[in-house]
């Protein structure tokens, strides 16, 4: 039997639609801090968002860069699950995060060449699952967000040290194809559901979880 791709819909800031994901079948929902982020929520918004997740849906706190004070702050305020650390944190960090607030951590980081996919095996040793990405353009002013993907035939075929999500770019129009293409058995996506930045869209949300959870089984030939 094929199990269901797993979803994570971030940056979501309304209590309807995580409602919204999670009767459609999400595993996953994202708070997103950073600041600069449309989809930015401060701590008491997502402590109320928080405590409207069914339990069996993880919640998710979205992090670029931030220090320990900033998480002992979130983390004294917000009842999450999991942190994802969406930055540039160097592996040192993801064990400190790890260790300090025991918490499982999502590393994120971007792929955009061959190069790139060396990450996995780096993070793979520290983090509990791993989030590929696009790479942000040089001018971005976010490092995810941005709706871009990238060449998935470059994560076609890797061997994962840890469960992974794949990211970037996904809308309910590609999302089987990247499944195809990749096996990856989650998926995690944010601008793909919304109506405008910042702005997610039900039916978007339902669609999408459905296009994951119905795509045909890989072909990794
Ligand atoms: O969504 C954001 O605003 C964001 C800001 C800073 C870092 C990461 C962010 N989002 C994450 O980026 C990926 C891909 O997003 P998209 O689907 O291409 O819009 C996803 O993991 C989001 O969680």
């Amino acid at each position: 039997m094929k199990l269901k791709t797993r979803v994570k819909i971030c940056g979501l800031k309304e209590a309807e639609h995580i409602k919204v994901a999670a009767e459609a079948g999400a595993a996953y929902v994202g708070f997103n801090f950073f600041a600069k982020s449309p989809r930015y929520v401060d701590f008491d918004q997502a402590r109320d968002l928080a405590l409207e997740t069914p339990i069996g849906v993880a919640k998710v706190g979205l992090t670029v860069n931030v220090d320990n004070t900033f998480l002992d702050d979130l983390l004294t305020k917000v009842p999450l699950d999991m942190i994802q650390l969406h930055g540039h944190e160097t592996p040192e960090r993801v064990a400190e995060v790890r260790e300090l607030y025991g918490l499982p951590v999502i590393k994120a980081f971007g792929i955009a060449t061959e190069e790139d996919t060396k990450l996995i095996d780096v993070f793979g040793e520290v983090a509990d699952q791993l989030l590929v990405d696009a790479k942000p353009p040089k001018d971005a002013k976010m490092l995810g967000g941005n709706g871009l993907t990238f060449d998935w035939r470059l994560v076609k075929r890797k061997f994962w040290p840890k469960p992974w999500m794949l990211a970037g770019g996904l809308t309910v129009d590609n999302v089987a194809e990247a499944i195809q293409m990749t096996g990856a058995k989650q998926v995690d996506l944010s601008s793909g559901v919304e109506s405008a930045p910042g702005v997610k869209d039900p039916d978007l949300i339902r669609a999408f979880i459905k296009a994951a959870q119905t795509a045909p089984a890989p072909k990794l030939s």
